[in-house]
């Protein structure tokens, strides 16, 4: 099987002009086929600010009541995305801007009003929901799907999603087409044992270890939910997850000595 990476940038690298160019400077020229998915909840909560939406996230997601929807699609759908793909496609590669509502990618439910009603928030049903066979079709054409963390709830809705998991639920599904290997690019060298130092990186993590780092409390806040999503890619047939800076973004796809290698 051939291999597909699949890579997520998150909030602090997409709030660096500087730090976002040079990593698509470097994603433009990974091989094909390659599948980009961003999040952006740092600008999100900054503009939203600007506009008097005061961002609330609970347990590292965001509460999105009907005016935050229309937040994060303008932020998300359009200015990130956009603006990625735009760049993209002035480094020679070709992308294609994506929610999961587009050709129906990433169909899921509103989250269930338990004790924490998270609004316009959606669960992925699993990977089998996912349109694999369309973004195939886009791989195979040589277009590299750009995809934002959004999803639809079939009946005219657009839902917010988290993009770690967005892009855990995509590598599990585009698994039974590719060996996937899925990376988790933020702005620090890996998965660190003290936060405070950017070289104490842990090379490799497996369930075992992680319960320990997380009881120790060296792993914390949105380093849990990444690294939760990283074991359910894994569970469910990814070949490998690694996290690590998006400035080793060539180094970690070359399978090279970088970022922090999760395994089960
Ligand atoms: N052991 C750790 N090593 C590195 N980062 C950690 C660790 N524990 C917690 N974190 C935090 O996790 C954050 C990454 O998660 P998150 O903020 O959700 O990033 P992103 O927006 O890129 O997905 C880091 O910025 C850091 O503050
Ligand atoms: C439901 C939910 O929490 N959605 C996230 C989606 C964006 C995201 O995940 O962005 P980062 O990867 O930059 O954190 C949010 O609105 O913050």
């Amino acid at each position: 099987m051939q291999t597909l990476h699949i890579i997520k940038i998150g909030g602090n690298i997409l709030d660096s002009p500087l730090k976002l160019e040079s990593f698509l400077q470097d994603f433009a020229t990974l091989p094909e086929p390659k599948l980009l998915i961003h999040g952006g909840g740092k600008i999100a909560s900054t503009i939203g600010q600007k506009l008097g939406i005061e961002p609330n996230m609970v347990e590292g997601r965001r509460i999105t009541d009907a005016e935050t929807l229309k937040l994060v699609t303008m932020v998300y759908a359009g200015l990130v995305n956009k603006n990625v793909v735009a760049q993209l496609q002035s480094m020679n590669c070709n992308a294609i801007g994506l929610t999961g509502a587009d050709a129906n990618i990433i169909p899921a439910t509103k989250r269930p009003v338990k004790q924490i009603d998270y609004g316009f928030v959606g669960d992925v049903a699993g990977p089998e929901a996912v349109n694999a066979p369309i973004l195939d079709t886009f791989l195979k054409s040589g277009i590299t799907p750009v995809c934002a963390p959004l999803t639809h709830d079939g009946q005219g809705s657009l839902l917010n999603t988290n993009a770690d998991t967005i892009a855990s639920v995509l590598a599990t599904a585009m698994a039974h087409l590719y060996q996937v290997k899925l990376i988790y690019c933020f702005e620090k060298k890996g998965v660190l044992q003290d936060a405070e130092d950017d070289d104490s990186v842990i090379p490799a993590i497996d369930s075992a270890y992680y319960r320990e780092l997380k009881e120790k409390g060296i792993v914390t806040l949105g380093m849990i939910p990444k690294l939760d999503n990283a074991f359910a890619a894994l569970d469910l047939g990814v070949q490998a997850v690694v996290i690590g800076d998006a400035a080793e973004i060539k180094a970690i796809v070359a399978g090279e000595d970088a970022g922090t290698l999760i395994k089960l």
